[in-house]
């Protein structure tokens, strides 16, 4: 089976400057992949690179074993959804308006939707809990409201490929579990590729089968949860002290934040730290 994604030393800019250096991963198809790195490491630039977006400055890109280059912009939404990292809300849609959008790479010329359509886009606006907000304007919505109806579309459209960029950053913590067991749901079930964007560390070890470090436009470290977050190689490219442990509900790395205080008043701590992390993973951590 071809993967999903394929990048072959790709370079991407803004203008003549670059910033994604040499690029070669793979996503495999059908899996959960998710992609991880301080702010400014090309993230989101990455993100608009697979979606077509932005047009690399040399190298291989291939979405399903065919170049990016090959397809036009409805053949490319038919097998790949975006959920972008802010949405415009300002439109004067309605909910179910901007949901169903996400059927028009499906549509024939005369652009009508049939049942069919109406009855996907009721099933995405169900499985992302905004079936109640289906008249409201998207300017009346709530960040997380807005966000979850992104989410909504991004189904609506029945892609081979969903890529969100940090789709769970304005939702509290119920609607992220329930954003992610759905996106876990969609990968199992139909089979769909996961890219995802994210800041969270924890989230990104609970879900993604592989995980791509990105720092300073450059792929850092690839592979399960607990070959990339290693303590060693976060505090690195975070510049910051971390507890890297065990999750205690599933054989994953959990990673915690070590305030300035602590390290401050208590020096002693800091090495009491990073003896844990020096164990082997995965290794218990004991409660003091
Ligand atoms: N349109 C643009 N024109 C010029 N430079 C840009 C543009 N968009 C982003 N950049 C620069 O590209 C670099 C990478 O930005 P990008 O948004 O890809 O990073 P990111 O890893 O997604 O960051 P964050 O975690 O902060 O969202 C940054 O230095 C940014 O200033």
């Amino acid at each position: 089976m071809n993967p999903a994604v394929c990048l072959e030393q790709v370079f991407v800019g803004y203008g003549d400057r670059p910033i994604l250096h040499d690029l070669s991963f793979e996503v495999a198809t059908g899996s959960f992949f998710i992609v991880i790195g301080p702010n400014s490491s090309g993230k989101t630039t990455l993100a608009k690179t697979l979606a077509g977006i932005i047009r690399p400055l040399g190298g291989k890109v291939e979405i399903l074993g065919r170049p990016l280059a090959s397809y036009s912009r409805k053949s490319l939404a038919r097998q790949v959804a975006v959920v972008p990292q802010y949405s415009p809300i300002e439109a004067p849609f309605s909910v179910t308006e901007v949901v169903l959008m996400g059927r028009s790479p499906h549509l024939s010329l005369a652009g009508l939707e049939t049942n069919r359509d109406l009855r996907i886009a009721a099933e995405a606006m169900e499985a992302t809990n905004v079936t109640h907000l289906a008249k409201r304007r998207l300017n009346q919505l709530s960040g997380g409201e807005l966000q979850r109806v992104v989410i909504a579309r991004a189904i609506c459209q029945q892609p081979q490929i969903i890529i969100l960029d940090e789709p769970t950053a304005s939702l509290d913590l119920a609607h992220q579990v329930h954003i992610m067991d759905l996106m876990e749901k969609l990968k199992k079930e139909r089979g769909f590729t996961i890219i995802m964007i994210s800041h969270d560390l924890n989230l990104a070890a609970m879900y993604g089968d592989t995980l791509l470090l990105l720092h300073k436009g450059r792929v850092a470290s690839q592979g399960c949860p607990s070959t990339v977050l290693t303590y060693e190689q976060l505090e690195q490219i975070y510049g910051c002290i971390l507890l890297v442990g065990e999750n205690p509900l599933m054989h994953r790395p959990q990673v915690t934040l070590v305030p300035g205080r602590f390290i401050q008043e208590n020096l002693q701590g800091v090495s009491q730290i990073k003896s844990r992390n020096a164990s082997p993973f995965p290794q218990k951590i004991e409660n003091q």
